[in-house]
């Protein structure tokens, strides 16, 4: 099955399901959220079912997957529970991409994606600069100044607010919409980013900063940091009960190699319970938070490596640590890391996955060697079509 397949199955599941009120009023056409018109059971169940008939035509059974016992998890709050939303501002409008067109943009007056507070600090920045002439970006012709305001929020609602332009002359402007954000509840810090391409990303080299340069994040016992580019896991509701899922899979064992580590979000919750954690990324900053985190907090036995992650496995020996926990994006392994995991052959892998049709690829090639002990859902995105898989495998 292809991504837009399983997008579509999806799709036809939960349209099938219960109708309700959607909560926004913006349901029915913003595409941030696809199902809000459809009761929430409901689309874990349909969840549950398209990732059950992709399971079941991939032969996953093969390697033991057990159709009977696979479950997906909801989100104990399917609303306000993202860490970072991203609003388009172009052509006069503020919000989301309306669902199904690219080019043509909601305009948003509430989201239900980030708690109110989150939502009404982004909006005041684009209040103000609207207040202040500042020209926003056309998408089409690819003139103008303010292209997105990223709102980055920790579980204990605290806000970085992250504006990314293009080139301008717009300094003492930009210094005024912090100054505008830095007054909204909750907000520790505010980013201009550049993104002087015509790639309509929402990402951006850092030009400068008020207030904190990163935003706190605790999560369980945990503090970590996060930059406003850096990844971080989405839902703030879900992330224990991943997390827990994962530290009991992994086990109390010597060591435990954190692939795709990012700021060290599951190596650092791994910590207590093992002997070493070695946590690999490829993103220089995110490496660093992480090593940042583990010093911060005295965790010793942390070490994070600033490295691509197939650089890093062609330099280990067979048996080098006895599980491996991959999180990849959503390209998922490939054949060539799955190759060299194969060839170090830990005995457990805990990957944890945001596409469902690049994990039943990398767990055929794994299945070489591997059987699957363990696979469940989490409905990490609710009101869409994505959902994450935790999948053991010794
Ligand atoms: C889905 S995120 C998971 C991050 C982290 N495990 C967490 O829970 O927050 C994937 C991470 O892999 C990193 N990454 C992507 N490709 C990589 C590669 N080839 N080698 C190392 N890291 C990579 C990204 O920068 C990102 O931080």
């Amino acid at each position: 099955m292809r991504s837009k397949e399983f997008r579509n199955l999806v799709a036809d599941l939960v349209r099938a399901g219960e109708a309700c009120e959607p909560r926004c009023p913006h349901a029915r056409e913003c595409g941030g959220c696809a199902y809000q018109d459809r009761a929430y059971a409901g689309q874990v169940a349909a969840k549950r079912e398209a990732l059950e008939r992709l399971f079941t035509a991939a032969g996953l059974s093969e390697i033991g997957y057990d159709a009977t016992t696979f479950a997906v998890v909801a989100s104990p709050d399917p609303y306000t529970y993202r860490t970072r939303m991203d609003y388009v501002a172009t052509k006069g409008r503020f919000g989301l991409r309306a669902r199904g067109k690219f080019n043509y943009i909601i305009e948003l007056s509430t989201c239900h994606l980030i708690p109110p507070a989150a939502f009404a600090a982004a909006h005041a920045v684009w209040v103000r600069a609207n207040e202040l002439g500042l020209p926003d970006y056309n998408i089409r012709s690819h003139e103008g100044f303010l292209r997105y305001v990223v709102v980055r929020r920790s579980p204990d609602d605290q806000l970085l607010i992250a504006i990314v332009t293009a080139e301008g002359p717009y300094a003492e402007a930009a210094e005024e919409l912090a100054r505008t954000a830095l007054a909204q509840a909750g907000v520790v810090g505010f980013h201009w980013l550049l993104n002087n391409t015509r790639t309509d990303l929402s990402f951006g080299s850092p030009l400068q900063h008020w207030g904190a340069a990163t935003l706190p994040m605790r999560v369980g016992a945990t503090h970590l940091m996060i930059g406003p580019n850096t990844f971080f896991q989405n839902n703030v509701h879900l992330l224990d009960h991943l997390l827990a899922a994962v530290g009991e899979a992994v086990g109390p064992v010597a060591s435990v190699a954190d692939l795709y580590g990012g700021v060290g979000t599951i190596g650092m919750h791994l910590a207590p319970q093992v002997g070493q954690v070695i946590s690999v990324e490829e993103v220089a900053e995110s490496a660093a938070l992480a090593a940042q985190h583990s010093v911060a907090q005295g965790v010793t036995n942390l070490q994070a490596i600033n490295q691509d992650v197939l650089s890093y496995l062609r330099t280990q020996a067979p048996a080098a640590w006895p599980v491996a926990v991959v999180d990849p994006p959503r390209i998922g392994l490939g054949p060539e890391v799955c190759a060299e995991l194969l060839r170090i052959a830990p005995q457990r892998l805990v990957y944890v996955s945001c596409n469902p049709i690049t994990l039943v690829e990398d767990l055929r090639i794994l299945g070489a060697h591997y059987r699957l002990r363990h696979l469940t859902g989490y409905d990490m995105f609710p009101h869409t079509p994505h959902v994450e898989v935790l999948a053991v495998l010794e």
